[in-house]
């Protein structure tokens, strides 16, 4: 890998090596299943027969074939990464291989949704069913419906492109989902006594770490069975992956929010316009939307600390604004000053199913709190606080273009896969490019927003909030 131009770098003090060490791969071993069933026989690919495809050379993806994780590099010779170079994270890139590992009468294919809402769950469903059915030939589809209780609890619903062909126009999803009710052995024994072969598995960071014990009492058994996860995630929680479909659509609806609370703010005497936005442990969606409203004074998310009262402190801060433009629109994720709302003991212990903690109103307590405040310390002059919670409104509607293209190709990319033999993985975009990931990975990883990444000093930089830091 020689660098093309050292002069351009000329303005940079960075010390560039004329060619720097040639870049080391390691490529991310991806589950199969000859990985415990040896003696399974590849086959050609159906789509070779399918009179809609015709694969040109090329079609067919490669073992070869890598999406690197990591496409930012620091070339300077005196980098960390120049003097001890690790080798560069790859994954197998997502696409059709010209061998596959199922007949197509013999697959007997389940899709499952779990967790929490997002837009285009619908859309995914009805590509996993139409890809299936259109290229590979599969008849046998069935939903599997309220989340993972669905396997041992209710009968499947037989799928058909005729039966989902509206779905996408469709928000929240057709095949209903639910927290907790894990119960690996139930699940899987269930899997076993409906015959499924191929298990697609839509969720979040929970439904995930599901997925990964599924898979592995798959192996464990010595099943004939393939699991492929596809993550979603409202929040933009789970690593690894850019993002999950649904979150940009997610950021769009922000706006209507934040639109609003921006007319309410600049309408009234001293007016401030809050919203709380989804995000329990990241702000992403709050981030994003701040970015592209251009409408909000301060953004809070989880990662970062800030305090109230005194000198650097929030209410400091919105004074100074409602002085300057006389009016001030806040955004907060739902996960901002867990830590700082009194809870009774019962508060401290409650948890949804799933076992996740209930979160307080951040932007209830919030609210109280800017009342408070002004109520004490300028009690003569007006004073209005407009709070609106668009919770459920970002996640409960239809996926918008972009996450729909998005919904499709994730579909597609897990079903080429599960007819290659993978399992244990989830496809997912990395760096634009469709992959798999062993699913193991994915549960793992956390998508936090860095604060010391250019996108926090971007917000810092539109808002011009400042660093509130400790008091
Ligand atoms: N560690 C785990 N092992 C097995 N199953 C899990 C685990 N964590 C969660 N689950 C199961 O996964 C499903 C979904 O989990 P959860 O309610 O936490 O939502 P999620 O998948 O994280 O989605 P989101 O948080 O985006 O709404 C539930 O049925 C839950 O019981
Ligand atoms: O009310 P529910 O369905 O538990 O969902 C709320 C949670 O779901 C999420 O959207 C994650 O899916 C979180 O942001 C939020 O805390
Ligand atoms: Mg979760």
């Amino acid at each position: 890998m020689a660098l093309s131009s050292p002069e351009t770098t000329s303005l940079n003090t960075a010390k560039i090596p004329e060619n720097p060490s040639s870049c080391s791969v390691h490529l991310q071993k991806l589950p199969h299943l000859t990985d415990y069933l040896p003696n399974l026989k590849p086959l050609p690919n159906p789509l070779e027969k399918n009179s809609l495809y015709h694969p040109p050379a090329g079609f067919y993806i490669s073992q070869s074939e890598v999406v690197l994780g990591q496409i930012i590099l620091d070339l300077s010779a005196d980098s960390e990464a120049a003097s001890s170079p690790t080798p560069q994270v790859a994954y197998n890139r997502a696409g059709p291989r010209w061998q596959v590992f199922f007949e197509p009468k013999d697959i007997k294919a389940a899709i499952v949704t779990c967790g929490g809402l997002c837009p285009g769950m619908n859309t995914v469903v009805r590509e996993l069913v139409f890809g299936l059915w259109e290229m590979y030939g599969v008849r046998q589809i069935y939903g599997v419906t309220a989340g993972y209780r669905g396997f041992y609890s209710r009968d499947p619903v037989e799928l058909n492109p005729k039966l989902v062909h509206n779905w996408h126009k469709l928000g929240g999803t057709s095949l209903e989902t639910s927290r907790g009710g894990f119960d690996l052995n139930k699940i899987v024994d269930g899997i076993e006594h409906h015959g499924f072969n191929q298990v697609y598995i839509i969720g979040g960071d929970g439904t995930m770490r599901g997925a990964v014990s599924i898979f592995n009492e798959i192996q464990r058994r010595k099943l004939n069975i393939a699991v492929a996860g596809i993550p979603k995630t409202v929040d933009n929680d789970i690593g690894i992956i850019d993002r999950s479909f649904g979150f940009q659509t997610a950021v769009e609806m922000a706006q209507q929010a934040i639109n609003a609370a921006h007319v309410e703010a600049e309408s009234a005497v001293n007016g401030i316009g809050l919203v709380k936005l989804m995000g329990r442990s990241t702000g992403h969606i709050a981030l994003h939307a701040t970015l592209s409203s251009r409408d909000v004074d301060c953004c809070l998310i989880p990662e970062i600390e800030f305090y109230l009262e005194g000198e650097g402190g929030l209410f400091e801060f919105l004074e100074k604004r409602l002085k300057e433009n006389g009016h001030a629109v806040l955004v907060v994720a739902e996960g901002v000053g867990q830590n700082m709302i009194p809870r009774t003991e019962a508060q401290k212990e409650e948890r949804d199913e799933s076992g996740n903690l209930v979160f307080l109103d951040s932007g209830l307590w919030l609210k109280s709190e800017l009342k408070n405040w002004w109520t004490r310390d300028h009690a003569k002059e007006l004073f209005t606080v407009k709070y609106i919670d668009p919770t459920y409104m970002i996640r409960a509607v239809p996926a918008n273009a972009t996450d729909s293209i998005y919904c499709t190709l994730v579909a597609y990319s897990a079903i080429h896969g599960v007819m290659a033999g993978y399992t244990g993985f989830v496809s997912g975009l990395i760096n634009g490019n469709y992959a798999y990931i062993p699913v193991d990975e994915v549960a793992l990883a956390k998508n936090e927003v860095n604060t010391k990444d250019h996108k926090w000093a971007w917000v810092r930089s539109v808002t011009n909030q400042p660093d509130f830091g400790k008091p």
